[in-house]
């Protein structure tokens, strides 16, 4: 297997071993809003324009990228096309006129229905071309995908994002990718506007699982700092202090401070929706069952999602499971 390889910009402080920015990076960050620049020449396809998809293609276009987008919903295409998208009315359009198409989508069901499906990507895709599946779906499915685009002659590579809604906004997603290494690096200048740090983790299927091991983690994270809100408060102490103390000590977490405060007024603006936190935890239960491995607290966790879920809170931010525990 390929060794990991760790990107990530300088002046970005974090907790892994790095090597530091590079010039493609550096120019196409530099570019964002300005148009030009990134070292990427080609079309570049943007399927699925949700919550992420929305922004990662806007910040593409932000930095000079020839943008084709295409969403199942098509008036989630018009904000994008306004800042100088192209539009195709089918995903095998969108693959057949790019260079390189990226899809965003909501799960496994979908992100193999627009690679594979009628009218799908593949359709599109032939020799020269790559189809980049940022979507956080399982092993199984990813290479499903992949052996479908490839047999088309395209290149296939897995890259799931760590990080919500803001850092897609802001261009700081971190890529967790596998799969084609040639494609992995024609497309690093692409990753490089829409993200701060970038991961190669050698074949199908070893970025989706890094991916859904990162999500059952912060998944189980959220559920103790539901209970503990909960616990403060009803022990008669502000729930708003216990984020200020957590904030201070070892178990600080930007995603407490970050979320907390709206906790405690019980409101829960979508960034991560909770129907994808618990897709997540399905998905980690299942590649925990593969390997015989136990992971109790996550299926515990699990189980307040889906109770969350049943009480009409599939859109709320991933934080609402918190409603599931009063
Ligand atoms: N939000 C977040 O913080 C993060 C999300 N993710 C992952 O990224 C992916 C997208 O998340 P997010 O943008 O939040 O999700 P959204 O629910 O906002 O967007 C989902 C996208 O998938 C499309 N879609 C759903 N079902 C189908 C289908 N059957 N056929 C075609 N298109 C379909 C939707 O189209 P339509 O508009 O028509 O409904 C939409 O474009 C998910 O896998 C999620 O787990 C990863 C990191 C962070
Ligand atoms: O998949 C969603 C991840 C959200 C995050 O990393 O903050």
């Amino acid at each position: 297997m390929d060794l990991p390889v760790a990107f990530r910009h300088p002046g970005v402080v974090g907790a892994v071993e790095v090597e530091s920015g590079n010039a493609n990076s550096l120019s196409a960050h530099a570019t964002n809003g300005g148009g030009g620049g990134v070292e990427f020449q080609g079309k570049v396809g943007f399927l699925g324009l949700g919550i992420m998809g929305a922004p990662m293609a806007s910040n593409l276009i932000s930095a000079g990228c020839d943008v084709t987008v295409w969403n199942r919903t098509k008036s989630k295409c018009d904000p994008l096309l306004s800042l100088g998208a192209k539009y195709e009315p089918s995903p095998a359009q969108v693959a057949s006129s790019c260079d390189v198409t990226f899809a965003m989508l909501a799960d496994p069901q979908s992100a193999a229905e627009v690679a594979c499906g009628s009218s799908g990507a593949a359709e599109g895709l032939a020799p020269g071309k790559g189809y980049v599946d940022v979507s956080t779906v399982d092993g199984a499915t990813s290479k499903l995908i992949a052996e479908r685009i490839t047999s088309t002659g395209a290149s296939f590579l897995e890259a799931p994002v760590s990080g919500s809604k803001k850092p897609a906004e802001d261009g700081l997603l971190i890529f967790l990718t596998a799969g084609d290494e040639s494609l992995y690096k024609r497309v690093a200048p692409l990753l490089d506007v829409m993200g701060k740090s970038r991961f190669y983790l050698g074949d199908v299927g070893n970025g989706a699982a890094m991916k859904i091991v990162v999500n059952m983690v912060m998944g189980s994270m959220m559920v103790s700092f539901s209970e503990g809100l909960l616990l403060s408060e009803k022990v008669g102490l502000d729930p708003n202090t216990l984020v200020e103390v957590i904030s201070q000590g070892a178990i600080s977490a930007p995603m407490f401070s970050l979320k907390g405060p709206s906790m405690v007024k019980a409101a829960y603006p979508t960034a991560f929706p909770l129907k994808h936190q618990q897709k997540d935890m399905r998905l980690a239960l299942a590649l925990a069952e593969s390997v015989s491995q136990s992971i109790p607290t996550v299926a515990a966790a699990n189980e307040l999602y889906k109770a969350a879920k049943s009480l009409g809170l599939s859109d709320h931010d991933f934080s609402a499971v918190i409603e599931a525990l009063k």
